[in-house]
């Protein structure tokens, strides 16, 4: 189960004016601003639930999957994962979870896939026989063949992608975050993704976490969604409850942004 309580996170940023004399000005006396990405945040997610997390761009949604695998620390409030405290143990939690960020890639650029997949192997301690089996399975699911023996750099986005996905998931993890896994893919790589998704959540009752702009991931996905705007929880509930009859799925959500004007 994953429990997020009254969570805050905030970050100091610097900030000056544009110019050689405002760099040096900055050397002596720096100007910070402070941004408060979460507010407030509270929410439970159970065993086996898919769960869309959205809002609009700067909403508050990777600081919340980075304090949920344990790269971030909150300022205040509780949070934990399968009774783990993400941040306080972290060998332990990274064993429990699978996390693709969409926008970065956890595979070594310049070897071959399979070579990453081995140093994945090494670092969760996998034993050789879970390792195998996933291996195969996975390689078969997400149609990975072809791409194992190529340098993670010469793959496409979408070859890549899947490969991303398997890396997360090689050493068994109950619990799955995916930050935007779709971003830039064409409609088939999508397809095949939503796919393996869904398979991954009904044969292995992976809890999953996805945060996407695609509402049709959403849609084809997730029962539950969990919307947030400028870092708080505005709606925790279904997409039926924000659809209004035939409209479009963007069209509606972006009304919603603008009735919660975030
Ligand atoms: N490392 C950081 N340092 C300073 N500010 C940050 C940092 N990471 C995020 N922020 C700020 O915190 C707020 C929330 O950002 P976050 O990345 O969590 O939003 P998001 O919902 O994932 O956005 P997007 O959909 O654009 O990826 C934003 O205002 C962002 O500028």
């Amino acid at each position: 189960m994953i429990t997020m309580k009254n969570v805050c996170k905030s970050y100091k940023v610097a900030r000056r004016n544009a110019g050689f004399k405002e760099a040096c000005k900055s050397l002596f006396h720096r100007e910070y601003e402070t941004i408060q990405a979460l507010n407030d945040v509270s929410f439970t997610i159970n065993e086996g639930e898919m769960v869309g997390y959205i809002g609009p761009n700067g909403a508050g949604k990777s600081s919340t999957i980075k304090i949920l695998s344990g790269i971030l620390t909150p300022d205040s409030g509780t949070c934990t994962v399968n009774g783990r405290v993400p941040w306080e143990n972290r060998i332990q939690h990274v064993k429990n979870i699978g996390v693709v960020f969409g926008q970065k890639s956890q595979l070594w650029w310049d070897v071959p896939v399979i070579d990453s997949f081995l140093l994945l192997k090494d670092i969760y301690s996998i034993p050789d026989d879970i390792y195998q089996n996933n291996l195969e399975e996975l390689q078969k699911l997400l149609d990975l063949k072809q791409l194992l023996r190529t340098p993670t750099r010469q793959l496409s986005l979408g070859q890549r992608m899947r490969c991303e996905i398997a890396a997360s998931l090689l050493h068994s993890p109950d619990i799955l975050f995916l930050d935007e896994p779709t971003i830039g893919l064409d409609a088939v790589s999508k397809l095949a993704v939503r796919e393996f998704i869904l398979r991954l959540n009904e044969t292995h009752k992976t809890t999953v976490i996805l945060t996407t702009h695609d509402m049709q991931d959403i849609e084809a996905l997730t029962k539950r969604i969990i919307l947030v705007g400028k870092g708080r929880i505005l709606l925790d509930g279904s997409l039926a409850d924000i659809k209004e009859g035939n409209a479009n799925i963007d069209e509606t959500v972006a009304q919603v942004y603008r009735s919660y004007d975030i």
